[in-house]
């Protein structure tokens, strides 16, 4: 073997695409897995549902194309990477002595993207031959919302075609000794809370300042966020079980060529916050919230929510993925950790979010699965790394995965 040709080089490959926004590079990125695809003789397609955001789909076709098929997603992109706080460049993919790949989207998501077509290299070369068959696809702007990524796929003739009975979607790594498993996301609301007031002399004491009303707004948000907070640190609930919200900015003031004018309050004043929901979360409550006490019209507020995403799928159901019997994937998926010696983690709900919630809202089951143990938690952090031993074996982990859900014969609804 070349040495730009064993599984850990063709990650680092990966790895050193740049397909950070605001300005990711998904054509090469394509060419790569395009070209990795073709050289273990998968079925490629590029669907560009919206110019220059391309879907790659690779199709192993199962000996029964009837059955429903399977879905191992992921997406393209990454977060930016302040390069100057990194001890290694981010798209250098450096192997340390020990073994660590230092890059942006070692963890997310790009392992598990390579690490899928590892797999079926693998399981070809055993000359395994799945029943059902298998799709992959990788998808553009997961980390901007998906809109014009994954949300047009799945609104596609090309996707309803596929006829997809479970996905498999990125997960998240976990610092113990077992794997976790995310059977939900929570839903991401942004809101704009904007103020005003009469503007006055900056030595004057008024009731009603667009300041005056916007900061009564943050402390009661505040509160709020503490009070669900307090929640998360009695250990009542995980981080991800609550509903948070975080500020993310704020805008006030006069600007001047040397900063802000000081003598002056401003007429307007506004805040914006990163909300999440949690699928057991009422959000008819917290629209109320909104409503009365964060950016209540008697303090002169108004209030923009923006809804990133459904809450419920087609049938008016929480996206939650069934993890017991009534899902018959789940038994198949938990046989498949245990068979290459892994254990799982309790079933969690995701903190964050993730492409999954649209496969769900079709009313398709999906586990958000990333096969990280004993590893560090960094996805969006500076030094995001993988250590070579653990992509090795989360190769190994999705053979068996692959394996076991592509030989399920059962036509099962869920
Ligand atoms: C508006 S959808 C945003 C999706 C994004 N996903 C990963 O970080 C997130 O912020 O969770
Ligand atoms: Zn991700
Ligand atoms: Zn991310």
């Amino acid at each position: 073997q070349q040495p730009q040709d064993t599984p850990i080089a063709r990650f680092q490959r990966y790895l050193r695409i740049n397909t950070a926004h605001p300005r990711p590079d998904y054509s090469s990125a394509i060419s790569f897995l395009e070209s990795q695809a073709l050289s273990i003789n998968l079925q490629v397609k590029t669907l560009e549902f919206s110019p220059g955001k391309p879907v790659l789909l690779l199709t192993w076709p199962g000996s029964n194309p009837s059955l429903p098929s399977l879905l191992f997603n992921s997406h393209l992109d990454s977060v930016p990477a302040e390069s100057s706080k990194w001890t290694h460049p981010p798209f250098f993919a450096v192997r340390s002595p020990d073994g660590k790949i230092f890059a942006r989207g070692a963890q997310d998501d790009k392992c598990i993207g390579v690490q899928y077509l590892e797999a079926i290299r693998n399981l070809k070369e055993k000359n395994f031959a799945p029943v059902r068959t298998v799709h992959v696809s990788y998808v553009p702007d997961e980390e901007i919302g998906g809109v014009n990524g994954i949300l047009k796929f799945v609104a596609s003739e090309e996707f309803r075609k596929l006829n997809v009975g479970f996905a498999m979607d990125e997960g998240q790594a976990s610092p113990g000794d077992e794997f976790r498993v995310f059977y939900a996301d929570r839903s991401p609301w942004n809101l704009i809370i904007k103020a005003k007031g009469m503007p006055g002399h900056g030595s004057r004491m008024y009731d009603n300042s667009a300041m005056e009303n916007l900061m009564k707004s943050v402390e009661i948000i505040s509160r709020f966020r503490e009070s669900q907070f307090d929640v998360v640190k009695a250990g009542e609930a995980p981080n991800s079980e609550v509903v948070s919200v975080n500020p993310v900015y704020v805008k006030a003031g006069i600007p001047s060529p040397s900063g802000f004018v000081m003598n002056m309050q401003p007429s307007e004043a506004e805040a914006g916050f990163n909300i999440r929901l949690p699928p057991v979360a009422d959000p008819e409550l917290v629209r109320r919230r909104i409503a009365e006490e964060w950016a209540p019209a008697r303090r002169n507020m108004t209030y923009q929510i923006i809804e990133l995403g459904p809450l419920r799928d087609y049938m008016g159901r929480p996206l939650t993925t069934p993890t017991n019997d009534s899902n018959p994937w789940w038994p198949i998926f938990k046989q498949a950790i245990t068979a290459v010696g892994g254990k799982l983690a309790k079933p969690e709900i995701l903190a964050s979010t993730t492409d999954a919630r649209y496969i769900r809202q079709l009313g398709i089951p999906v586990l958000g699965f990333s096969p990280m143990k004993n590893t560090p938690i960094l996805l969006h952090e500076h030094n995001e790394f993988l250590e070579d031993t653990v992509y090795l074996e989360g190769i190994e982990v999705y053979e068996s995965i692959i394996r076991s859900l592509s030989s399920f014969e059962e036509s099962s609804s869920y």
